[in-house]
């Protein structure tokens, strides 16, 4: 079963995104001008320290907060200019959230089916036989089809956490949003978790973005992009082939993230290994850029100024 979202616009797209906090007086900038971009079907992850933005970031996509200045879209619905009634309508029908701590998933006097079921009634997409079809699809999906009859309490972290995807997904959302779903997890179970979300992302093609200071979720998406002061900053692909033995060999490149207007963020350790400040110099090369430090003699190898020094700009 694939969803078919019948375009190839973005399904999240976040260009130059502010969320400024005032409190007391003083101005948090959590969110400093984001730029994000996340296709139809893909799964990223969202790393970056704590206080680095993540939260905000999805609490905006997720259309509980509103960010103060920029774009942000989620499968087409504007989100800086969407009313009470879409707001609603986008809450229960297009996306599926999934949160770290497990009572803001599911409901504790509830089983997993009538989580999943509850769900379903509140957005009111199926009734009936449909309705059991979907909650025993969804609970098999996820492997926790036979703890269908169990309250959470009764249940591990991660079996939680599958019946909470299950939940999430009852209304088949076109995109899943996840805030440090395997935040209080251990290691294998995180892992386990994170491959659910794998397997839900490929068998249902749900485009699914996980924000999470956990930098270990990048050995399980393809793609994941690293968050700074408020920015994107960096971004990790990964790759896996085939050799001609049938082993599997998987690649991680890092790559700056550059944007729409040119601005990148050269890797901290670049910068402190180089004592680059204030100002770099560029040049431009046929095939890359080069920078050197702003200070002291023009490099020799340098062919051309970036940018033409006669430019009027
Ligand atoms: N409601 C708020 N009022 C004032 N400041 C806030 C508010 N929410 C977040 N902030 C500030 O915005 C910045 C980003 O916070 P955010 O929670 O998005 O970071 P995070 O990356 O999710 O961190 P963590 O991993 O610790 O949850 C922080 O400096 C935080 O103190």
């Amino acid at each position: 079963m694939t969803l078919m979202t019948g375009d190839t616009a973005p399904h999240i797209e976040c260009v130059d995104l502010v969320r400024i906090f005032s409190a007391d007086g003083v101005e948090v900038q959590a969110l400093q001008g984001l730029n994000l971009r996340v296709d139809p079907g893909e799964l990223v992850a969202v790393v970056g320290a704590s206080g680095s933005g993540k939260s905000t970031l999805l609490t905006i996509l997720s259309g509980l907060d509103t960010a103060t200045a920029g774009v942000a879209r989620v499968a087409s619905h504007d989100l800086l200019a969407m009313g009470a009634r879409e707001r609603t309508r986008f809450r229960r029908h297009t996306v599926g959230f999934i949160w770290q701590q497990t009572a803001r998933n599911v409901l504790p006097y509830l089983t997993a089916a009538e989580n999943v079921a509850l769900a379903i009634d509140v957005a009111r997409t199926a009734r009936g036989r449909e309705r059991a079809a979907r909650v025993d699809e969804m609970l098999d999906l996820l492997g926790v089809g036979a703890l269908a009859d169990r309250r959470p309490a009764e249940l591990s972290g991660g079996q939680q956490q599958r019946v909470a995807l299950a939940v999430a997904l009852a209304n088949r959302p076109l995109v899943l949003l996840a805030d440090e779903p395997t935040g209080e997890l251990d290691e294998s179970t995180s892992a386990e978790v994170l491959d659910a979300m794998r397997s839900v992302n490929e068998e249902l093609g749900v485009t699914t973005l996980i924000v999470t200071h956990d930098p270990t979720v990048s050995d399980h998406v393809r793609r994941t992009v690293q968050i700074r002061d408020g920015r994107t900053s960096t971004e990790v692909l990964r790759s896996t082939r085939l050799d001609e033995h049938g082993q599997t060999h998987t690649t991680a490149e890092e790559f700056a993230v550059l944007d729409r207007v040119g601005r990148l963020q050269l890797p901290h350790d670049f910068v402190e290994s180089l004592r680059l400040r204030d100002r770099v110099r560029l040049t431009l090369e046929d095939d890359h850029v080069e920078v050197f430090q702003g200070h002291g003699e023009r490099p020799e190898s340098s062919a051309r100024p970036a940018r033409p020094e006669e430019d009027p700009r």
